[in-house]
């Protein structure tokens, strides 16, 4: 196995005061380093939890979480964490949190990369004047220069326009590339992620549904269509009929009878089908699987 950017064995987080509900449950999973990786699942799954979580501005209530080798406040200086509500200070101007960013981390400041994302902004504009896609745009800038190895962004992209999010996903694709670093980024907006991230992680419910390599997991999953009939031996993740039809969408186990017609999954149609179907398997390729639980 090569680095783990992240690593997390029975992971389990609670809030106070919610009735003693668990907003992430038994969640054991493994990120390699160098991994793009999308954070998906249902408004209240626990993707901003388990983000917050390996910021270390949350602590579990049990399990553990490794993140960069390390617990994870250890390793702030080697991440950036742009969260959900991407708090800024709201008097400073633009050009001003630009040099806080600077003034911060004085040892590893990018600012071109910075000046590259925030180059749109009105620099002598006031945060607390911006619109939300401006702030979004600056909370970037300023986690790119960081040059972090490990960006966990909470839904970096919501407030952004089309354009805007199709040129910074282009520039977080080329960050990743050229340093190897790690993202973590979570999204409701699949068509966001299609193609942009090697690895994905689906929450549902707070507990790890789907994890690894986006194309294994695809690999590992059929769209099967033919006469209604047992689905044996295959793992059924959702099946329906429509007159004489059945069309299912399984892990084979083992050859698929040449009666079926067989096709791959979108990503799109493996999401929705395991948000359907809460009572099917978790799976997670070998990639995400910890080194516990490949001992156990
Ligand atoms: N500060 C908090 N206090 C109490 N409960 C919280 C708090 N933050 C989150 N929760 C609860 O924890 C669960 C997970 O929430 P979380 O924000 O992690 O989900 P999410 O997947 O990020 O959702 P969304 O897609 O809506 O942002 C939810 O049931 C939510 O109500």
């Amino acid at each position: 196995m090569t680095g783990t950017a992240l690593e997390a064995e029975g992971l389990g987080m609670r809030y106070r005061g919610r009735g003693g509900g668990w907003a992430l449950r038994d969640c054991t999973f493994r990120l390699p380093a160098g991994a793009v990786c999308a954070l998906v699942g249902p408004n209240g799954a626990g993707k901003s939890t388990l983000l917050a979580l390996a910021a270390g501005f949350l602590r579990p209530a049990e399990g553990t979480l490794r993140v960069l080798g390390a617990a994870p406040g250890e390793t702030r200086a080697r991440m950036a964490y742009v969260a959900q509500d991407k708090p800024l200070y709201p008097q400073l101007t633009v050009s001003e949190t630009l040099w806080a960013g600077a003034e911060l981390n004085p040892d590893g400041w990018d600012r071109e990369a910075a000046a590259r994302i925030a180059e749109p902004l009105p620099s002598d504009a006031k945060v607390r004047d911006l619109s939300g896609g401006q702030r979004s745009r600056l909370a970037l800038a300023l986690a790119l220069g960081k040059r972090a190895e490990l960006l966990l962004l909470d839904e970096p992209m919501a407030d952004l326009d089309p354009l805007a999010r199709h040129q910074l996903m282009g520039v977080l694709m080329a960050e990743a590339a050229e340093h190897r670093t790690t993202i973590v980024m979570s999204s409701h907006i699949l068509t966001e992620l299609e193609g942009a991230c090697d690895h994905l992680l689906l929450i549902d419910g707070g507990h790890v549904r789907l994890g690894g390599e986006t194309d294994d997991l695809i690999a590992a999953h059929a769209v099967l269509t033919g006469p209604v009939r047992d689905l044996a031996p295959h793992t059924v993740v959702e099946s329906r009929t429509t007159g004489r039809t059945l069309t299912a969408l399984v892990r084979p186990e083992g050859p698929v009878d040449a009666t079926w017609t067989r096709s791959e999954p979108t990503l799109e149609e493996l999401l929705l089908a395991h948000l359907r179907s809460p009572e099917a398997p978790a799976l997670l390729t070998p990639s995400a699987t910890t080194r516990e639980a490949v001992a156990a």
